[in-house]
């Protein structure tokens, strides 16, 4: 079965961010992400993990200015500096105060006027810089296709881009983060999507939610539990995030969850 955990950026919004760690442990989680923790001191988010009993699995690099639209900086010509810095003083030590084996590092939304293959190779350079000093802490880099419909103009759009870049890279601790839910939106037959993709071990990481509305993965038109059995015959086994926007009360929406592990037990 695989190992799932729960992203509190979306998960739990019932509660404050700092509360919704004994939410997620509550309701059966052993496993949360989170999209930017950066608002909080890293020990207050670590004391909550251990006073929980969670492990932290996943958290994004500081994207750059969001508000004004930035969707991270990775591949952002003049943006280096930001991207470096942010890696370095803020990405790198939150997962090292949190234990934390990933960090998904955003490309970024691509700017006019300027070729995606010069985009491409500056997104390389980024991700290589930052891999070397990850791997020094035994930590993995993740990049994520997104859809066009929810993030117009990012950079990645497509699983295979995705994986071209890492194969490129050839830095054993950089991989894709699979988001099914992306992934159906953009390119869609997800099951010949995971026998084609898990297969190469690229993929260190799955996200998932229903389609198209981004609720519960029983709510719209995917079947996850054939893709979850998918998943589980493919033999991948890492973590599995619930990334999607409770539809109404997240421990409510739960009875995906509740009838996957009784099916297992
Ligand atoms: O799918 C998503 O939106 C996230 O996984 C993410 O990191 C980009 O915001
Ligand atoms: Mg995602």
């Amino acid at each position: 079965m695989p190992r799932f955990a729960a992203n509190l950026s979306l998960l739990y919004t019932e509660h404050a961010f700092l509360d919704r760690f004994q939410a997620a442990a509550a309701d059966g989680f052993d496993s949360v992400e989170c999209l930017f923790p950066y608002a909080f001191e890293p020990a207050e988010v670590a004391q909550r993990l251990q006073r929980h009993g969670l492990r932290q699995v996943l958290f994004n690099a500081p994207p750059g200015d969001w508000d004004a639209g930035e969707r991270g900086l990775a591949a952002l010509p003049g943006r280096e500096q930001a991207f470096r810095d942010g890696f370095i003083h803020q990405a790198l030590p939150w997962a090292r105060a949190l234990r934390c084996p990933r960090v998904h590092v955003m490309a970024g939304c691509m700017p006019a006027g300027v070729p995606r293959q010069a985009l491409e190779e500056l997104f390389l350079d980024n991700l290589r810089w930052a891999a070397r000093l990850a791997a020094e802490e035994g930590i993995e880099l993740l990049i994520e296709p997104l859809n066009p419909r929810d993030v117009p103009g990012y950079l990645l759009q497509r699983q295979e881009d995705a994986h071209r870049l890492v194969q490129a890279l050839g830095e054993p601790n950089v991989k894709v983060q699979m988001d099914l839910y992306h992934c159906q939106v953009t390119e869609g037959d997800l099951a010949m999507k995971l026998r084609q993709w898990l297969p190469t071990g690229r993929v260190g990481h799955i996200q998932f939610a229903g389609v198209p509305e981004r609720h519960e993965p029983d709510v719209g038109e995917l079947n996850y539990p054939y893709l979850f059995g998918l998943i589980d015959e493919l033999g991948y086994t890492g973590v599995a995030s619930a990334e999607y926007r409770p539809r109404a009360g997240t421990s409510e929406g739960l009875s995906w969850l509740r009838r996957w592990k009784a099916g297992q037990a």
